[in-house]
């Protein structure tokens, strides 16, 4: 499908969240952790963007964005064309049903109060998406796509194990019947043998619902499966966004490759060059200037330090920030 073809369900523009972590004797900042930093992509209708970066590089913020969980500091959200912090009441409340967040920790996101069958049901309820006699047939059908078991809906959190707290998680997103779920790391916090099983499950729900995706991960390991395209950051920046394919096979900026060469190969015929970053990541309290990769790039060029590089498009929608391919 060519760019043009595909239409935009939500486009982030110049998106900004700053922390104030330390305040003076007046109340004036001293000092700003820039979380999200003029971040801008678009996400198509039906499809699964992918969004990676080493910890702490603002993934999350930019999800608790988008569920209306942060208010950022400055740039837009637009869903469906309308900038979201200037919707009506009744279009908030719709904008909240249609945006979805699935959790990293399953457990700590479920109510251990209340049984699997009240969870999936109370946003149905709350939400007043069917009459009531009709919710405990509606919670049947959705235990029953994420493969949970009927008889199972009166037992509690603690009564199921890690990747079937997850599937209760994707259930209870299910029930507003969202058009766009933000995974925020929703298989991070299980074993490697159950990642693959929710991951598929996503991939289902996402074509018999007709469900779009921003799923955030650590790794570029996680989201080759699941994602169209992928989007990669580096201390609150977006560094480069991409068809699925053309990051694999030609990631373009330097930070790419390395994250790249660090997913282990299954293909003893190929030998693959490991790169190693070297320096830590650099602090998000008052970062560095330029290109914020620069001090571990080990591709680095002139005006690296110094002047931030645009995103800019290096052809067939492959958008790239890094002096290499200024133009
Ligand atoms: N409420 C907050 N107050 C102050 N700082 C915050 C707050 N929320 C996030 N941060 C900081 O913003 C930065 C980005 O955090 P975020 O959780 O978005 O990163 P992440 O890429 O999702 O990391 P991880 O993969 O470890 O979850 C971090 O330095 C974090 O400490």
């Amino acid at each position: 499908m060519s760019e043009e073809k595909k239409e935009v369900l939500l486009e982030v523009k110049h998106l900004k969240k700053y922390f104030d972590v330390e305040t003076n004797f007046f109340g004036k900042p001293t000092a700003v952790l820039k979380a999200v930093d003029d971040v801008s992509f678009k996400i198509y209708k039906g499809e699964a963007l992918g969004l990676v970066g080493e910890s702490g590089c603002g993934k999350s913020t930019i999800g608790k964005m988008l569920v209306d969980l942060y208010k950022p500091t400055a740039g837009e959200i637009l869903y469906d064309g309308k900038d979201i912090s200037k919707l009506s009441t009744k279009e908030r409340r719709k904008y909240c049903k249609d945006i979805q967040l699935i959790f990293q920790d399953p457990y700590a996101s479920l109510n251990p109060r209340m049984t699997v069958g009240d969870i999936i049901g109370e946003p149905i309820r709350i939400n007043k998406l069917m009459p009531d006699d009709q919710v405990e047939d509606r919670v049947t059908y959705l235990m029953n796509c994420v493969g949970l078991a009927n008889h199972q809906r009166n037992r509690y959190p603690h009564e199921f194990s890690g990747g079937q707290r997850q599937r209760v998680g994707i259930a209870r997103a299910l029930a507003v019947q969202p058009k766009l779920i933000v995974c925020d790391e929703p298989v991070s916090a299980l074993d490697v043998s159950i990642q693959a099983q929710v991951l598929n499950l996503l991939d289902d729900l996402k074509e018999e619902f007709g469900l779009t995706y921003l799923f955030i991960a650590h790794g570029l390991n996680v989201v080759k499966h699941i994602s169209d395209r992928v989007g990669v950051m580096y201390l609150g920046k977006l560094m480069e966004v991409a068809d699925k394919r053309e990051i694999y096979d030609n990631p373009l900026n330097p930070y790419t490759q390395a994250l790249l060469s660090a997913i282990p190969s299954t293909d003893i015929t190929k030998k693959k060059e490991r790169i190693i970053l070297t320096g830590d990541v650099p602090t998000p309290i008052n970062p560095p200037a330029g290109c914020r990769f620069c001090s571990r790039c080990f591709k680095k060029t002139e005006g690296c330090d110094t002047v931030i590089p645009e995103l800019k498009d290096n052809g067939n929608g492959h958008m790239v920030a890094c002096h290499l391919y200024d133009k």
